[in-house]
This record gives structure tokens, C-alpha cells and sequence, in this order.
């Protein structure tokens, strides 16, 4: 059956388009977003989502969304949506991260002039009538220093135009490098000089808790007198009382607002201040920006559902379509050797350890790193998929870890899962064949070649003899085929382990035997996913 997308809010007709070209059924409902109760009462029917920022995808939705599998965000900011809800029910969250950053820096720069000239405002009465030259005294932005907070994307794209008016540019971004700020020609800086230097400041942070408010009162008694403030990033990043009172007082002369704290915004203390232009979250809006991003989400989005390739995803690592077919049996590799430790282990898993060798080490690692999380979680969580384990993990406090080294051993490439709990340390290794399927090859650091089966027997004994036959009577008894059945020792006489592929399930019956036998250590039944 055809994967399903609801288009939710108002994005160009080209995503439509795109997503029956890719073989999707689409339901463009641009006002749907805005209606909470229908939306809850039919997204339950849905495998993707494509939103600008009208919709909120909340925790509600998300619980109501049973078969939703993507969020496409045709846009930057993913504030709309609760991501950590939406990563422990497994759903990807993907933005397109540059597809509107041009209009965006642009909308920021002609808010700059409209602010300095009050264009608006003489725009206004000119239109009345007036001829008010003498009302209207601007200020020039040559030489002027402009202070970015926030100098990703859409920052760096201020920085030069700012710079392409001659201003002086400063910089505040805990995350710009000092090589990156002297590529761009701006000086990074502390924000207190920032706030302190700047006639005008521009905001372009993402809303995170460090981020929102740092405009309030405080730091605007640090500004300038007279100081400019431009906002196209979020309302939330201003105290907006703080700054309509300083707009009022004139310690701040003049505010560009795009964005507002709420949205849409039909009440806000800056209507009908002189000194603020205020436009209705215009950053993204123009054509080729909606194009773009509208193009942008449909074909990630059809990928994904399609393809399962993940391309600019906020909670899973990247696979691109060219190496998702290639990455595919070591995603399913990582996740049966994180099954089996999972189904082995039977205390609090304190720290994980995954090393990449060879061939292994040079593929996407961080898919394979969520897929063995996901393996190893899943018998407690039935379902926890790649996007959700790696968040489970870390609420669960365990340390993972990640190593890749040169290929060591006869294989080409293989994957070894290490599980420290309080008392025990774990290891298996696993690679895949040229079939593509995958292989346990050594357990406990003992080496077998063990193919996957869904029903498997683990069992760990004294290397005595008999221990083929015990075992093989008891599958007999209970009438279970063996499909496979390999043993391996560290030592002749020392510890030995038996994987048996079986053609079925073993009972507890079939367990207590095998154990009262007293050859016999201990003895785990295990199931593998084993479809493709
Ligand atoms: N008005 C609009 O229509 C519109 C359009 C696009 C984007 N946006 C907003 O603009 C924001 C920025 O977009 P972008 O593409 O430049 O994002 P980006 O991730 O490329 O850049 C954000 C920058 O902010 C920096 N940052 C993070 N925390 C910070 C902090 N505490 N102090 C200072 N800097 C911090 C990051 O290091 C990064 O360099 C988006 O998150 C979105 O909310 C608005
Ligand atoms: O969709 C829009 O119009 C706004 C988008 C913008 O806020 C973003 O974060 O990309």
C-alpha cells in the first residue's frame, strides 16, 4: 500500500507534486493545521506530516498519530514540534535547514532600513496626504556596528550584507569558531560587548532555554541608548513587555518585530508604537524560499517513506538514498547483536560499547550505533525503533560509546557490541556475508560462524563431552528441528557456549530439562527479527 502524507499547513502546490511523483498518496489541507480537534481525529490514518508552522505537533497529536512514521518541517525552526515526544514513539522530525535562509536574512536587512528610515510610518502618511519631510529623520547604517546573536545560516548571511553596507560587524555565538568569524569579516565577541557596542542587533538563534529571553530588561539596560533591535528569528527570545517599555521610554529607538511570542499575533504591546515595524512572521515568505522548501521536505519525506534514506533529520543520523541499500544488513547486524545481549542480560545495563572494525568503520556509524540500541532495548520496550532507542538510552543513564579501528582479523569488516552491567561484561561480534545476512562470530570472545535464525537456544557449559547429544535428544523429545547447531570453546576443557538455530520456539519445559541435566550452565531461549 501506498504511503500516506497530510499537508497540513499552507505550503506551495510543487510538494504536492513531488509527493505523487514519488508513488505517495497526499492530502493538501492547508488550513487543517489550525483546526486541533480535526486534525487529532485524522492524523491517526496518516505515515507522514508536512507542516510550516501553524500546526503544532504536540504530544496529544503525536500519542493520536498511531501510524505516523515522519514530521517533514518545510522550514527551519521545529518549535512547533515536540521533539522528545515524537522521538520516543520512533517518528523522524526533518526540517530543510537552508532553504529559506537567504529570504529570511533578507527580510532581517529590509527590516534594518524600514527601522532606520521609518519607511513604514512615511509610507503611511504620505499615502494620507501629509507631506511631513521635517516628521521623518532617519539615521545612515554606514559605519554603524551591527551586533548578530546567533550566527549560523541565516546570521553569516547578515554578517555579509551588513558588511556590504559598510557596517561593522560583531558577533555573538558561543558555537562560531574564531576561523569562521574571520572568514565571514566578523569579530566574535562576549554578549555583553555585543549589547553594549551595537547600534543595531539582529537576532537569529534557534528558541532553545538558553536562548529564550535573552533580550529583557537587564540586557537592555547593557545597550546603547538609542540602540535598533531587529527580530526574524522567535518572539520567544524577547521579553516583549521589557522591550515595549524601553521603546516607549526611547532607550531603544526602534524595533523590527517578524516574530511574535504568540502566533498569530492579533494583540501585542507593539501596535501602534511609532518607532516599531511589525510584519506577520514574513521571514521565509517569498516565492523561491516556499519553492524551495516546499521541493525540499517532499522529496525527503518520499525518500524516507519510500527508501528509508534520512536527510536532515533533528533525532536520527543522515542515511542517504545511494547508501541506505548498502548500510541495510549491518543496520540489521547492529540490531541483532544489540538483541541478543538484550535477551542475554538480565541486570541494569551501566555502559555500551560498539566497535567498528574495518569496513564497518568506514559506513554510517551513527545509523548503526541507533539500530544496535534499538536491538538491545527492544525486549524491554517493544516498540522502541532508531529514532527512539538512542533517547531511551539516555534516559535510562547508560554511557555509549563508539569505537572504529583498521580491519584487525580475517573479516573484511564486523561489528563487536560490549554491555557492562554491575557484575558482568558482555561481548558479541557479528558480520554479514556476501547473502547479506547477518552472522554471530564470536561470543564471550569465543569465535563460531552462527547464521541468525528467529528461534535460537544460547547455552553455556563445561567443555565436557555428550553436550551435542544432551541437547539434541531434548530438541528430539520435544520434537524441535535443529537448523543449525554450532559450539564453540575458549580452550579445550575450559568454557564452552551452543547457539542452536531452531525451527521453533522452545518451551520453559524444554528449559528446566536441559538444566536439570547438570551439564549445563545456563541455558536462553531467543527470538531475531529476521524479516528483511
Ligand atoms: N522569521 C522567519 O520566518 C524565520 C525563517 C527561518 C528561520 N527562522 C528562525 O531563525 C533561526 C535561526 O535559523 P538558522 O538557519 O540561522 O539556524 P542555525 O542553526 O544555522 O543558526 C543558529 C545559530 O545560533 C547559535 N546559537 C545557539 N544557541 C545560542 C546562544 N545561546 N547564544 C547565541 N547563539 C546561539 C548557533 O550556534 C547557530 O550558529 C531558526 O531557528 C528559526 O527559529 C525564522
Ligand atoms: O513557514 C514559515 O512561514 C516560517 C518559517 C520559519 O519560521 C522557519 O523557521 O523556517
Amino acid at each position: 500500500m501506498a504511503p500516506r502524507v497530510l499537508v497540513s499547513d499552507a505550503l506551495s502546490p510543487t510538494a504536492v507534486e513531488i509527493f505523487r511523483k514519488n508513488g505517495i498518496e497526499v492530502d493538501y489541507e492547508p488550513s487543517l493545521g489550525k483546526d486541533k480537534k480535526k486534525l487529532l481525529s485524522v492524523i491517526g490514518q496518516y505515515d507522514g506530516l508536512a507542516i510550516r508552522s501553524a500546526t503544532k505537533v504536540t504530544e496529544k497529536l503525536i500519542q493520536a498519530a498511531t501510524n505516523l512514521k515522519v514530521v517533514g518541517r518545510a522550514g527551519i525552526g521545529v518549535d512547533n514540534v515536540d521533539i522528545p515526544a515524537a522521538s520516543r514513539r520512533g517518528i523522524i522530525v526533518m526540517n530543510t535547514p537552508f532553504g529559506n535562509s537567504i529570504t529570511t536574512a533578507e527580510h532581517a536587512i529590509a527590516l534594518l532600513f524600514a527601522v532606520a528610515r521609518q519607511i513604514p510610518e512615511a509610507n503611511a502618511s504620505t499615502h494620507a496626504g501629509k507631506w511631513e519631510k521635517n516628521r521623518f529623520m532617519g539615521v545612515e547604517v554606514t559605519g554603524k556596528t551591527l551586533g548578530i546573536i546567533g550566527c549560523g545560516n541565516i546570521g553569516s548571511i547578515v554578517a555579509t550584507r551588513g558588511i556590504g553596507l559598510k557596517m561593522k560587524v560583531v558577533a555573538y555565538d558561543p558555537f562560531l569558531s574564531e576561523e569562521r568569524a574571520e572568514e565571514l569579516g566578523v569579530e566574535k565577541v562576549e554578549l555583553d560587548e555585543l549589547l553594549a557596542r551595537s547600534d543595531f542587533i539582529t537576532l537569529h538563534t534557534p528558541l532553545t532555554d538558553k536562548t529564550r529571553h535573552i533580550i529583557n530588561a537587564q540586557t537592555i539596560a547593557k545597550m546603547k541608548d538609542g540602540v535598533r533591535i531587529i527580530n526574524c528569528a522567535r518572539g520567544e527570545l524577547i521579553v516583549e513587555a521589557d522591550l515595549v517599555e524601553a521603546l516607549k521610554s526611547g532607550k531603544v529607538a526602534g524595533a523590527g518585530i517578524d516574530v511574535f511570542a504568540e502566533e498569530p499575533a492579533t494583540n501585542s504591546g507593539f501596535f501602534g508604537l511609532p518607532n516599531v515595524v511589525c510584519t506577520p512572521h514574513l521571514g521565509a515568505s517569498t516565492t523561491e524560499a516556499q519553492e524551495n522548501v516546499a521541493l525540499q521536505i517532499a522529496e525527503q519525506m518520499s525518500d524516507y517513506l519510500t527508501k528509508g534514506a534520512v536527510t536532515n533529520a533533528i533525532n536520527m543520523p543522515s542515511i542517504t538514498a545511494e547508501e541506505a541499500p548498502r548500510l541495510k544488513p549491518f543496520v540489521k547486524l547492529a540490531e541483532v547483536l544489540g538483541a541478543f545481549v538484550g535477551q542475554i542480560n538480565d541486570e541494569p545495563i551501566e555502559e555500551i560499547e560498539i566497535l567498528f572494525d574495518g569496513s564497518t568503520a568506514t559506513m554510517n556509524t551513527r545509523a548503526l550505533v541507533s539500530a544496535a540500541l534499538a536491538g538491545l532495548i527492544r525486549p524491554q520496550v517493544s516498540d522502541v525503533n532508531m529514532v527512539s532507542a538512542p533517547v531511551m538510552v539516555k534516559e535510562r543513564g547508560i554511557i555509549v560509546s563508539e569505537v572504529k579501528r583498521d580491519k584487525s582479523g580475517v573479516f573484511d569488516g564486523y561489528i563487536k557490541l560490549t554491555v557492562k552491567t554491575k557484575s558482568k561484561t558482555r561481548s558479541i561480534a557479528g558480520t554479514c556475508f556476501s547473502d547479506g545476512k547477518p552472522r554471530f562470530i564470536q561470543i564471550k570472545g569465543i569465535n563460531l560462524d552462527a547464521e541468525v535464525g528467529e528461534h535460537m537456544l544460547y547455552t553455556t557449559n563445561a567443555d565436557t563431552p555428550g553436550i551435542i547429544g544432551l541437547l539434541g535428544t531434548i530438541c528430539a523429545k520435544h520434537n524441535i528441528n535443529i537448523a543449525n547447531f554450532q559450539l564453540g570453546r575458549d580452550r579445550p576443557g575450559g568454557n564452552a557456549i551452543a547457539l542452536l538455530y531452531l525451527d521453533e520456539a522452545v518451551p520453559q519445559a524444554f528449559i528446566d530439562e536441559v538444566l536439570a541435566t547438570g551439564k549445563i550452565i545456563s541455558a536462553k531461549p531467543l527470538r531475531f527479527d529476521v524479516s528483511a
